[in-house]
């Protein structure tokens, strides 16, 4: 069964400890927590304070992706928030070895996120310091996009990758995630499914995050 990160970013902020609550009921494993800074990407989403909020009233681990210039000013910060994952992107990182290190001496699972026109041969040197790799299946910074197709082909190399390296790396996917898309992501490898609008914008999340975990 895939994991189920849920993404806050598509939450109601005005309601966020009922939507955290909402995510602690379902079938959900991970909350999928987006950092944006307006520089990384158009788009800023939030900080510190709404991370803490979430993490309050969280029952389930925290999956923190930073998309955001200079990550590593910011791990420590994260991780006494108390991530349990923290991804920083590899186009945001001149030392990724050195970042990936910085993480796990926090005390947190270590994460690079790749852009969609960043090929996953990047990570050849690094697949095994990796506990997860996170391939943006939109470009990064607003939800609601719509998937690109291409995403299904890197799954495949990058489980051919980890494979061959007998590394035990998460392969997770973000962007345009719905029960179609999820559902060929998980037959061509991936382990872990975010979802936002498709989640939090359904009738009945609770069942939409079941058939998720059903693929
Ligand atoms: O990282 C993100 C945007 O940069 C979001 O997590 C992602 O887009 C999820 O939203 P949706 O499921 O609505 O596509």
């Amino acid at each position: 069964m895939p994991i189920i990160a849920p993404s806050m970013l598509a939450a109601d902020f005005a309601n966020i400890q009922r939507d955290t609550e909402l995510i602690n009921n379902s079938l959900a494993d991970w909350f999928h927590i987006d950092i944006m800074d307006g520089v990384f990407v158009p788009n800023i989403s939030f900080g510190f304070p709404v991370t803490e909020a979430i993490k309050k009233h969280a029952k389930k681990p925290l999956d923190v992706h930073l998309m955001i210039v200079r990550p590593e000013n910011y791990i420590d910060q994260f991780a006494k928030l108390g991530a349990a994952y923290i991804s920083v992107h590899w186009e945001a990182c001149p030392h990724i070895h050195r970042t990936l290190g910085q993480i796990k001496e926090a005390g947190c699972k270590a994460g690079v996120v790749l852009n969609p026109g960043t090929p996953v041969h990047m990570l050849e040197e690094i697949i095994s310091d990796c506990d997860l790799v996170l391939l943006m299946s939109v470009n990064p910074g607003f939800g609601g996009q719509k998937f690109i197709p291409s995403t299904i082909e890197k799954v495949r190399k990058l489980k051919q990758m980890i494979t061959e390296a007998k590394s035990d790396t998460i392969i997770e996917i973000d962007g345009g995630v719905n029960y179609e898309t999820g559902k060929a992501l998980v037959e061509a490898g991936a382990d872990a499914l975010v979802a936002g609008s498709y989640v939090f914008s359904n009738a009945d999340p609770l069942k939409t995050i079941e058939g998720l975990k059903n693929l």
